[in-house]
């Protein structure tokens, strides 16, 4: 199974609230760059994770638990525990993806997981039962599973497909280094606390993101698109500032931080502008994936879907 990663095109962060989430209005898009899970059965009970890093991505000193607490292990425990005919499982993942990078790759993971256990114990669940599953796993998980534009409200956890055939072309930027996500959300509570602002409940993102997406007008998208956690991931790192200034003096149309950081997404007219740019920062030795969006959700591999 494959599943994209995600940039967050739009990202409306709400107050804190009681269970120590946020409230967020989101505009989802997934984005041309995938995690892979391989689920075998395997004689013993119990599950095993490996992990290989894709020749694009550098994994050295990178730390990816393999226990309990790897989100693809969760999503196939919990897949366990509702298929009848469970058995032991080895999963293989291949990552792709920025570790901690903000793009949701572990999300990706469990989405794809969840999709494997599915196929290799029958589990007989619905999309909307599998969906909710996902949601229990982590607030980014049920967009990998839908996969190409939504709108996500609640903690981004609850879905609206938003219709989007026009592609946008991206360049991302991966940092050699991650933020927890729990850390920038906690930076940006201090940032408007010092500053005495009370953050509005996002209800609804700004239309003019979905137009911009659906005309696949990308120099009206680029002044629109925003992240409050930019500031916060901006904080806690603030080469970042560096990175989407260099972005946008090489002749990005905007640049934007993704999710929590600290990759950054930088947008282009078209896929020649975006692999031309993605060459230009590597020679400033900055690590440059072109990627376009929507891209389907998690699903089985076939390259004639690609
Ligand atoms: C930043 C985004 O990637 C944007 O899509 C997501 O909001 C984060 O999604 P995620 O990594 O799947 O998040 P989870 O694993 O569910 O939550 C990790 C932690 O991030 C914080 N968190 C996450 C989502 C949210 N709406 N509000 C939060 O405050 C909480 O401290 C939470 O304990
Ligand atoms: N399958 C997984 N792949 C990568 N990291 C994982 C996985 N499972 C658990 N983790 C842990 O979760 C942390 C964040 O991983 P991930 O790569 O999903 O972050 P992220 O892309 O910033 O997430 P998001 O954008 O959803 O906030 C890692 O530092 C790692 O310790």
């Amino acid at each position: 199974m494959k599943a994209p990663g995600k940039v967050n095109v739009s990202l409306d962060v709400g107050p804190l609230r009681a269970d120590g989430y946020h409230s967020v209005a989101s505009v989802y898009l997934a984005v041309s760059l995938y995690e892979e899970v391989a689920a075998t059965s395997t004689p013993t009970p119990g599950i095993t994770v490996s992990i290989s890093p894709d020749s694009t991505l550098d994994l050295d000193g990178v730390d990816i638990p393999l226990d309990g607490s790897n989100l693809a292990y969760k999503a196939a425990a919990m897949m366990a525990d509702v298929s009848e005919h469970a058995t032991g499982v080895h999963l293989e993942i291949t990552k792709r993806v920025p570790v901690a990078g903000g793009m949701g790759g572990g999300s990706a993971d469990a989405a794809a997981t969840l999709l494997a256990c599915d196929a290799l114990w029958n589990s007989g669940l619905s999309r909307d039962e599998l969906a909710q599953v996902a949601s229990e796993l982590g607030a980014d998980v049920p967009f990998s599973l839908l996969g190409g534009t939504a709108v996500g409200l609640g903690v981004g956890d609850e879905l609206s497909p938003a219709l989007v055939k026009a592609q946008t072309d991206w360049v991302l930027v991966a940092a050699d280094f991650g933020l927890p996500t729990p850390e920038v959300f906690r930076t940006l509570d201090r940032l408007r606390e010092a500053e005495g602002l009370d953050a509005d409940e996002p209800t609804a993102v700004d239309p003019k993101i979905l137009q911009a997406l659906r005309s696949g007008d990308a120099d009206a998208l680029s002044r629109v698109m925003v992240n409050d956690l930019q500031r916060a991931s901006i904080e806690l790192a603030p080469g970042l500032r560096a990175t989407l200034g260099r972005g946008e003096a090489l002749g990005a149309l905007a640049g934007i931080v993704s999710g929590s950081g600290p990759t950054v997404a930088l947008l282009t007219h078209n896929p020649a502008a975006a692999e031309s740019l993605a060459e230009d920062l590597r020679h400033y030795g900055l690590t440059a994936f072109p990627v376009h969006g929507p891209v389907h959700g998690a699903r089985i591999i076939s390259d004639t879907l690609l």
